[in-house]
């Protein structure tokens, strides 16, 4: 049996807005009409915002490559197709009056490593579903973007959307961030944009951080994994950074209410802004997945390492990986612009949706989530002393001989340069 679909528990998200009531709409059925389209819809927070909007008797689309893992609820449609293919496209979004496009690709782990579709997918895509909002007279477009767009190694204390520009797009270490980054300045360059027949196409892009939640697939069973591996021994970066996290009811909320914001009824007041949104809190991500190790069984780690090494290790791992790919998937433990989130600060604030959206983050702790998951694995007894040095010893040694490797192989300025930033 499907597991429950994550995200469904009463307490978060009510109705998507008002359908729009375009002063200069030429048809007026339109403004009756409540069918909102998820891009993404088989991922994560696309399921799991389809199946709150779903629970509140909007129509809903799923439209994803990939089938969901989750049951579909009732009034849910899912549509097997890729951002890429325009026809699919054109055909879906057939008398929709919202769309929300949360499908991307190139997140994390050796995926960031795949530059042409995360390329043509992050960036060709999203012109795509811009193009067909216009062409199908859609008149509101949500952009799940990412606080990647203006991160990108550089510190950032409590940001906010004025103060803090996009990170140089020649300057980002990582695809992903750089083709999220170009996707949310086309959505809110398309704000405004006239629809055929009358009214206007309006956007708004949020911009999460990570997301964790019941059921979450990309980071905590990556990390749980790492852990049961033995892999996480040691620790890195300043102790005092910290970073924002956003659990999946709260990012569902702030979709929902960036909806209803580009409506008459609510001023359009997010017609072409962008939001971070997050859960209201600052958090060293160690001692944030303090409740993991604890429960997985493992101490935390203790042991310091600088983090150029580490980052120099991850430089070595991404090439290794390229180099290796026709032959075999070399697991990567961390990529460099990981490395950079962990040991960089980037906090941002949440003043501006909390004003103009009413977001209201509900508290949320990652011990509750972990619970769940480890409820659905075996934790692992300790190891011992003997065993637990002896991988100590081995991951040193590894870690210096990739060092050895990085320094021979790719020559020492382009990582000073980085490294300089950390
Ligand atoms: N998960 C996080 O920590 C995080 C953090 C910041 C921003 N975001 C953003 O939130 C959004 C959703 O993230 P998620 O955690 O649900 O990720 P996810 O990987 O679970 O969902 C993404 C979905 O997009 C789909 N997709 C990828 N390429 C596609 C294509 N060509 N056509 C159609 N569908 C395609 C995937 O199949 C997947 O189901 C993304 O836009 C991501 O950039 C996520």
């Amino acid at each position: 049996m499907k597991p429950n679909p994550p995200g469904s528990s009463p307490e978060a998200c009510k109705a998507a807005g008002q359908a729009p009531q375009q002063k200069t709409q030429a048809k007026p059925t339109k403004a009756a009409r409540q069918k909102v389209l998820v891009t993404g819809g088989g991922g994560y927070l696309g399921f799991s915002l389809g199946s709150h909007l779903a629970k509140s008797g909007t129509s809903v689309i799923l439209l994803d490559r990939r089938r969901p893992q989750w049951e579909l609820s009732p009034e849910t449609e899912f549509i097997q197709a890729d951002v890429r293919d325009e026809a699919a496209l054109y055909r879906a979004f057939e008398g929709v009056d919202c769309v929300f496009h949360v499908a991307s690709y190139g997140m994390s782990g050796a995926e960031k490593l795949q530059k042409e579709q995360i390329e043509s997918i992050n960036v060709g895509g999203t012109k795509l579903v811009i193009d067909v909002c216009v062409r199908r007279r859609v008149p509101r477009l949500i952009y799940t973007s990412t606080v990647n767009v203006a991160f990108g190694g550089k510190p950032i204390q409590q940001g906010d959307e004025d103060s803090v520009p996009y990170f140089p797009l020649d300057e980002h270490i990582d695809h992903y961030s750089r083709t999220k980054a170009i996707a949310d300045q086309l959505t809110l360059m398309a704000n405004g944009t006239p629809l055929p027949g009358g009214g206007i196409l309006r956007t708004c892009v949020l911009r999460p951080p990570g997301i964790y939640g019941p059921e979450e697939q990309r980071h905590l069973p990556r990390v749980a994994g790492h852990i049961k591996k033995r892999l996480f021994m040691f620790r890195f970066g300043d102790r005092k950074a910290q970073m924002n996290w956003v659990h999946v009811h709260n990012v569902v909320q702030a979709h929902v209410l960036a909806a209803k914001a580009l409506t008459v009824g609510k001023g359009y007041v997010a017609s072409g802004q962008a939001y971070y949104i997050n859960d209201g809190e600052s958090v060293n991500l160690f001692e944030w997945m303090a409740p993991l190790f604890e429960k997985l069984g493992y101490s935390q780690p203790r042991i310091q390492v600088p983090t150029s090494w580490v980052y120099l290790t991850a430089a070595v791992m991404e090439h290794l990986h390229l180099a290796l790919r026709p032959i075999c998937n070399l697991p990567l433990l961390l990529t460099r612009s990981e490395v950079c989130s962990v040991a960089v600060t980037h906090t941002f604030q949440i003043a501006k949706a909390r004003a103009q959206l009413g977001y209201a983050p509900d508290k949320f702790s990652l011990a509750d989530v972990v619970e769940r998951y480890v409820q659905s694995t075996s934790p692992r007894p300790r190891s011992s002393t003997a065993q637990t040095l002896l991988r100590l010893l081995l991951g040193l040694l590894l870690l210096l001989g990739l060092l050895a490797l990085a320094l021979h192989f790719l020559g020492l300025q382009p990582l000073q340069a980085a490294m300089k930033r950390l």
